[in-house]
């Protein structure tokens, strides 16, 4: 067990460009994409897709809406996690510092930051800010994180909290962040999940043979499951379904933000958003358990993207449950997470 005073938090999450500038916005597609976790073709082929065709087409329309949603102190998922830092340093009595897997700020300078702070460091706790693992979210984030970590060779122990899908205390943090939501009038509440290629989830199987190819596999025991983003983001869904008694019919989940024309994981809210007020489901309330700052594929996508789709295809009402952000139950989580591995 090490000294409080000798040990520094980390909270780590995906990040954004530096501006909305076009070229920023490249800069951190081109860094995003081609991190071979996340578009996992050989570099050459890689290289010319995400260079070539995906950067050039999509960075002006990216630009665009990051413009939608940024604020005056910049990108919404920096500056909530930035809240995030400080809410739980206040807390914890101890440095917290944030570092981003793309663009800024990074794991080096975040290390460099909590030496500097305090030179007698002995232990960093890293948490990823994914509660579920996938190759492109809570892998890259914590791989990046430990290759600087022993590039750079620093002299203290870096300890990373694994994923949180089915931790109590960020269960119930969400379930309560819902619960006011569900006192107005609902029909349907639709937990919208990041979505991945199929192909990610068959790579991310240890057993080679489970992961959608054993009937109703998420709901049947298996080694894969650790590393499984559908079995966990569906585990999630369940027990904060449980937790604030939704019935079964009333809510289902999706996947969004569907990239390329390979399969991904099903169904994607975009075609949930067209089809649930044809269910009758006309009073539609989103959540977004896998994220926990709001970012661009919950302000944008979900929250204007998405409501136009929902309204146009016939909905009387829509509404985007906020993340987790500063909410004092998951700050709470956070500090017993970390304070946990402080005492082991
Ligand atoms: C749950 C976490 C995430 C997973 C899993 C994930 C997979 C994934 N993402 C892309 C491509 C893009 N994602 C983009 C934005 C974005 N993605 C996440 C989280 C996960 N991504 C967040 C929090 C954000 C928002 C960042 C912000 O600044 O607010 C983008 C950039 C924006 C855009 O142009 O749409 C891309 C591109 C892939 C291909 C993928 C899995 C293979
Ligand atoms: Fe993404
Ligand atoms: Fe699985």
């Amino acid at each position: 067990m090490v000294n409080k005073s000798e040990v520094g938090i980390v909270l780590m999450n995906l990040g954004s460009p530096d501006s909305t500038a076009v070229p920023d916005v490249k800069r951190y597609l081109m860094e995003f994409l081609m991190d071979k976790r996340v578009i996992d073709y050989p570099w050459l082929f890689r290289k010319l897709l995400v260079g070539g065709v995906i950067v050039p087409n999509r960075a002006p329309k990216s630009a665009e809406a990051y413009q939608s949603i940024w604020w005056e102190e910049g990108s919404p998922l920096i500056v909530l996690t930035r809240q995030l830092q400080k809410a739980v340093q206040n807390d914890m009595q101890i440095p917290v510092e944030i570092m981003m897997r793309y663009g800024n700020p990074s794991p080096e300078a975040a290390y460099d930051k909590l030496l500097a702070d305090n030179p007698s460091l002995k232990e960093v706790i890293l948490l990823p800010l994914y509660p579920h693992y996938a190759m492109s979210s809570y892998e890259t984030a914590a791989e990046y994180a430990k290759e600087i970590y022993r590039k750079k060779k620093y002299k203290f122990k870096l300890s990373v909290i694994p994923p949180y899908y089915d931790e109590p205390d960020y269960i119930n943090a969400v379930a309560e962040s819902m619960r006011p939501y569900l006192q107005e009038d609902y029909d349907y509440v639709l937990f919208s999940y990041h979505g991945v290629p199929v192909r990610h989830i068959h790579k991310g199987d240890i057993t080679g043979k489970h992961c959608l190819k054993v009937s109703d596999c998420c709901h049947v025991k298996s080694p894969a499951h650790e590393f499984c983003y559908r079995h966990q983001v569906t585990i999630t869904s369940e027990l904060v379904a449980e937790k604030l008694g939704l019935p079964k019919e009333k809510w289902g989940m999706s996947f969004q933000s569907r990239l390329g024309r390979e399969e991904w994981l099903q169904p994607y809210t975009a075609a949930r958003f067209e089809e649930l007020p044809k269910e009758g489901k006309k009073k539609l309330l989103v959540v977004c358990p896998a994220f926990v700052s709001d970012c661009l594929e919950t302000l944008e996508e979900i929250a204007v993207e998405g409501k136009h789709s929902f309204m146009s295809s016939g909905g009387d009402s829509f509404k985007m449950i906020p993340c987790l952000n500063v909410h004092p139950l998951w700050v709470n989580a956070i500090v017993k997470y970390c304070t946990q591995l402080i005492e082991k």
